[in-house]
């Protein structure tokens, strides 16, 4: 961060530390408060603009300083008043990023100046904190209450032009920011610079402010559920409606307490460090990754659609390949409206989508195409004798260097390589519906695949703005792994007693935006079915005479298979665990059918129908999924914990307040989740999911180990993790 001052029309530079605010909090604040001090008491300079270092202007307070509040120290809020109060005008300068603490610094600044390609934000709310600089107050007095609203409670970046729409700052440029900064600071000497100071403006009125605050209330309530500092911040803005400014900064203050120390806050610091260190995966040969790529799409299917729209909006070169010109004319309509819905939105951004070129989309049926191209996704249905003929063919076509990507969700990649003459050149891709929406990327290596060919896909991951994960090949990888054992036990619960809508219930309260039974209508029963036909666990290839419950001597459940034959696959056949309003309707009604149906079956099984509390609807549910990220962790699967729950925030909707899977096992304590398991299990022998995992039992006995020590206890580690 750099402190300029003007004096006359020559500059002076005061001060110089780092670009995040508290690496060197105290450091930095002290820095700041000097060369204010020192500005303001030397005659000779007549204007001060504030920048930052290496084109960034900041990305506010230091997080990990929020896990010891000693290190808090001097507070920032202060510092920004001090600025704000100063007789000579001060210009922020803001390039790159000016986020959290560094918007409020530019906020206590008389002008802002930014670049055009600058982002700004008030991201605290998905750390679990509210922008604790007297951002809450300063903002809506500033743009308004409506859209300092919007930014305080969802914490979204907003582009420089949407920053000037907005008021919030008073110039953009294309070239040089600092210069432009100067400028305007030389020009606004000894201009009054009263209604400059924002703490001194009223917040600007709204015709219906109380209405608009209550319906604002309820919105930002329902999309909490049960995330603490949405509720929060909404409330630190109320205050700016209500009090001076002076009051509301201290119920800023209050408010920001009681956010810092709560577990939610942890969990979501936890949770943006621990998408970083994914990032930092390890590999012998520390590879060069290839950073541009063509990349030729196979399959034009939802997934296929989605997957091309992304590579697009990532400005990459795609080839989309179909087997036949009906499903590429069908395939071809699907993704120009998902593009154009795409290029609607950045609509005003500086970045604009380059979708008409064909040189940068093109679509074709000539498998003869894919000769040139770096990179291909094949995202052709779940059939592993599909998936091995196109592999063979583009190991024949495609040139030497070109990586080969399967998008599956569980088959193994070990087996599809087999198809190819270049094994190293295999890696499983495993994106998640819909693939231009979601951010997870599961990077599954293959026993030959080379540490090159993981750099290449993690490398495309951060070019498509994805968060990939590296993970090893087993059934389902990690995610779905883990989800398997989750939708067994709300199956179990079903017919033992329970309801769809009661299982549902208690997951989204939890946090889960949608729970299994409504997640399974949504993806379509029908999915899952294809699988376990396939896998002989239901369907003509299940041997006769095999018992309805029960499966290679563990406990089965056919209630899904039975759903399944009735025709009932979700909401694409208007029924499934709910009903629809018509088949594609979305609004899910509870199913009197099911009910009968449900009852009828533990009649025709004989099992007693018993009530099941919120308590163990819970706990098996997520108990049984945690215990498989143990069993992963062991096997040597994923390389920590971290990956795990990544995969879970990203992928799986686990509400980010609780920090994924494995971080909420840390918090419950691992002895209980381990007596829950023991206490379940012994209940249930049959199930081999609820038995507890030789590692988790390990990580209790050495004295429930903390997260970040876990992996020390294991001496396997995979080589390419
Ligand atoms: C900035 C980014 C957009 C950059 O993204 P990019 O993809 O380019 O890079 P990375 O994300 O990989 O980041 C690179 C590297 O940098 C690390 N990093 C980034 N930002 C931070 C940060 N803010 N802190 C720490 N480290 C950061 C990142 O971890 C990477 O390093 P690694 O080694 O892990 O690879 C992107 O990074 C981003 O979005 N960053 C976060 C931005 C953010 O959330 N900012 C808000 C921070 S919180 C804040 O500013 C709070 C303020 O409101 C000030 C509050 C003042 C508090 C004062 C106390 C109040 C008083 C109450 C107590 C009163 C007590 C009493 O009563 O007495």
């Amino acid at each position: 961060r750099h402190l300029y001052t003007c004096t006359q029309n020559s500059l002076s530079l005061i001060i110089s530390v780092f670009v995040y605010i508290s690496t060197f909090y105290q450091a930095v604040l002290q820095a700041l408060e000097d060369g204010l001090k020192k500005a303001d008491a030397d005659p000779s300079v007549k204007a001060v603009m504030i920048c930052g270092e290496n084109g960034k202007f900041s990305a506010g307070a230091d997080i990990r300083g929020f896990s010891s509040p000693k290190t808090l120290g001097v507070a920032l809020g202060p510092i920004v008043s001090l600025i704000e109060s100063s007789e000579k005008p001060v210009v922020a300068a803001i390039e790159g990023v000016a986020l959290g603490g560094g918007l409020e610094v530019a906020l206590g600044c008389h002008y802002r100046v930014a670049h055009a390609k600058a982002r700004m934000g008030l991201p605290e709310v998905t750390i679990g904190l509210l922008p604790g600089a007297e951002g809450t107050q300063r903002l809506p007095r500033l743009i308004g209450v409506p859209a300092a609203l919007d930014m305080i409670t969802t914490g979204k970046h907003i582009p420089a032009t949407e920053a000037l729409k907005l008021g919030l700052v008073d110039e953009i440029v294309e070239e040089n920011t600092i210069e432009a900064a100067i400028r305007l600071a030389n020009k606004v000497i000894g201009q009054p610079l009263g209604p400059r100071r924002l703490s001194l403006k009223p917040v600007p009125k709204l015709p219906n402010m109380e209405a608009f605050l209550q319906e604002a209330q309820v919105k930002v309530k329902r999309q909490a559920r049960g995330f603490l500092a949405p509720e929060l911040c909404f409330q630190a803005v109320q205050a700016a409606t209500q009090r001076p400014f002076a009051e509301g900064v201290r119920r800023e203050r209050e408010l920001f307490q009681v956010l810092l120390s709560s577990g939610q806050a942890q969990a979501l610091q936890y949770a943006f460090f621990a998408e970083r260190a994914v990032h930092r995966w390890a590999t012998p040969a520390q590879p060069t990754a290839a950073s541009t790529f063509t990349v030729a799409g196979q399959g034009l299917g939802t997934m296929g659609q989605g997957i091309v729209t992304s590579l697009v909006k990532a400005n990459i070169p795609v080839v989309a390949l179909e087997q036949n010109l009906e499903y590429l004319n069908k395939g071809r309509k699907a993704v120009m409206v998902l593009l154009e819905r795409e290029a609607k939105k950045m609509e005003g951004g500086a970045q604009k989508l380059d979708f008409h070129n064909p040189a940068r989309l093109q679509f074709t049926v000539d498998f003869n195409l894919l000769h040139d191209v770096d990179l291909v996704i094949e995202a052709v249905f779940e059939n592993m004798a599909l998936k091995k003929e196109i592999f063979h063919k583009l190991s024949n076509i495609c040139k030497p260097g070109a990586l080969l990507c399967t998008n599956t969700s569980a088959l193994d990649i070990d087996e599809i390589a087999s198809a190819t003459s270049r094994p190293q050149q295999v890696i499983g891709t495993h994106f998640f519906s819909p693939a231009h929406v979601m951010r997870l990327l599961e990077i599954i290596y293959g026993r030959h695949t080379s540490p090159s060919a993981i750099a290449t896909a993690m490398q495309l991951a951060k070019d498509m703005k994805k968060v990939g994960v590296v993970v090893g090949n087993c059934f389902g990888f990690v995610g779905n792994r883990m989800m398997f054992p989750y939708v067994e036990q709300a199956v179990f619960l079903l017919e033992e007693g329970s309801r769809p809508e009661a299982v549902d219930q208690v997951l989204e309260d939890f946090g889960f935006k949608i729970g299994p039974f409504r997640m399974s209508d949504l993806a379509g029963l029908d999915v899952g079915w294809r699988s376990r036909k396939g896998q002989g666990l239901t369907g003509p290839s299940l041997p006769a005479g095999s018992s309805a419950r029960q499966r290679r001597g563990q406990r089965y459940s056919p209630l899904p298979d039975l759903l399944c034959e009735r025709g009932r696959f979700g909401q694409k056949t208007g029924k499934g665990w709910y009903q629809y309003e018509r088949a594609g309707g979305r609004t899910a009604t509870p199913d009197p059918w099911i009910h009968g149906f449900l009852s009828q079956y533990r009649d025709t099984h004989r099992i007693e129908t018993r009530y099941i509390d919120q308590e163990e609807i819970l706990e098996r549910c997520l108990f049984s999924l945690i215990n498989e990220g143990f069993a992963i962790l062991a096997e040597g699967i994923a390389s920590g914990p971290e990956h795990l729950d990544v995969i879970y925030l990203n992928g799986y909707g686990w509400p980010k307040h609780r920090g994924g899977p494995m971080f909420y096992a840390s918090t419950v304590g691992l002895p209980r989740v381990l007596a829950k398991l023991q206490k379940y299990s012994e209940a249930h022998p049959d199930v081999p999911k609820l038995r507890p995992s030789a590692f988790l039992k390990k990580l209790v006995a050495v004295g429930n180990a903390p997260l970040k020590e876990w992996m020390s206890y294991l001496s396997r580690q995979s080589p390419k993790l």
